[in-house]
């Protein structure tokens, strides 16, 4: 069964080597704290807010060995007062979970975001 996953995180500066870290630490987690491997997944969707743009996450997850997964980056939608140097990911992984079994990863000052997503959690 194909399960989509939530992550989120931010930075404190629009820097190459901070986007890299918060990635890979976010990507890390997501998958250890589901039980997957890289063959596990199907797909993964980027975004970054607006103010991010000294580098591409895809980048980060090829680094931590996502070299066969399709990626894809994309710019969020500028909601006025939406929180700020987010990185954001939605993944498709291959898992046996269900829905609610799903663990859902926000760190940092995305913490915050879906406090509804991660209470429905199990
Ligand atoms: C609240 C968030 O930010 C935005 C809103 C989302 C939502 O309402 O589901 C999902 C992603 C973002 O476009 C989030 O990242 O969860």
């Amino acid at each position: 069964m194909v399960r989509g996953i939530r992550g989120a995180t931010t930075v404190l500066h629009n820097d190459a080597g901070e986007i890299r870290e918060a990635t890979k630490e976010l990507l890390t987690k997501i998958l250890q704290d589901n039980k997957l491997s890289t063959e596990d997944l199907v797909s993964a969707i980027f975004t970054v807010t607006a103010d991010l743009n000294a580098d591409f996450p895809a980048s980060s997850a090829r680094e931590i060995g996502w070299q066969l997964v399709p990626l894809l980056c994309a710019t969020e939608i500028p909601v006025p007062g939406s929180l700020k140097r987010c990185i954001r990911v939605l993944i498709h992984a291959n898992t046996d979970c269900t829905q609610r079994e799903i663990k859902h990863i926000f760190l940092r000052e995305a913490a915050g975001l879906r406090k509804d997503l991660l209470e429905t959690c199990e």
